[in-house]
């Protein structure tokens, strides 16, 4: 698959997620900003791939990101971090929603597992109940600590 066909549309995740699922894949989620990818993020991804067959990421758009990071964000628009998240092998595919919160998708998605990285809590992962009744996995995986998209921003205002 080329990268660019990795980046799907909502109705085509939903059509694949359960073609996947039908076929026995085990379909993992995690969801993002992804702003400036860093070495937390691709630790924490790489996990992810592990913990399943197909490994399907939500993505914020760029309106979604500015208000929850700030009017300056994202730096990298949605085109570039989704092809950037595309790129990785073992990312299987990128979906851009626009809302705040990725309720809608997990609740159409559903997927077998899941995820965020370790700077979440089980109890503030969006979509962990409905995945936990469907019979699916949540969990919290590695943090790299002193590794932020914000991080990367300030020590650029800064030098
Ligand atoms: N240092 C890190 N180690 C592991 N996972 C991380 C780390 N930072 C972020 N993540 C995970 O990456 C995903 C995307 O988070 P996000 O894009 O907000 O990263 P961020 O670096 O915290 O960004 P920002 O600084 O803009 O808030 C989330 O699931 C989050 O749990
Ligand atoms: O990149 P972030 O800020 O880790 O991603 C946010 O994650 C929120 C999370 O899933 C809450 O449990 C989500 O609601 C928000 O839309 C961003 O994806």
């Amino acid at each position: 698959m080329t990268i660019n066909n990795k980046i799907i549309s909502l109705e085509k995740a939903i059509e694949l997620s359960q073609e996947w699922k039908a076929a026995g894949e085990k379909v993992v989620f995690t969801n993002g900003c992804f702003d400036l990818l860093h070495a937390g993020h691709i630790t924490y991804l790489s996990e992810a791939a592990a913990l399943g067959t197909k490994l399907i990421i939500g993505l914020n758009a760029d309106k979604s990101v500015q208000v929850l990071k700030g009017p300056s964000r994202p730096i990298n628009d949605e085109k570039t971090r989704s092809l950037l998240l595309a790129a990785m092998q073992f990312i299987d595919a990128v979906v851009i929603f626009e809302e705040q919160t990725p309720q809608n998708l997990i609740r159409q998605i559903l997927p077998d597992v899941l995820v965020k990285g370790g700077d979440y809590t089980l109890d503030n992962i969006v979509g962990a109940k409905e995945v936990l009744e469907n019979g699916g996995e949540v969990q919290t995986l590695s943090f790299l600590p002193g590794y932020s998209s914000t991080s990367i921003i300030d020590k650029i205002k800064n030098s």
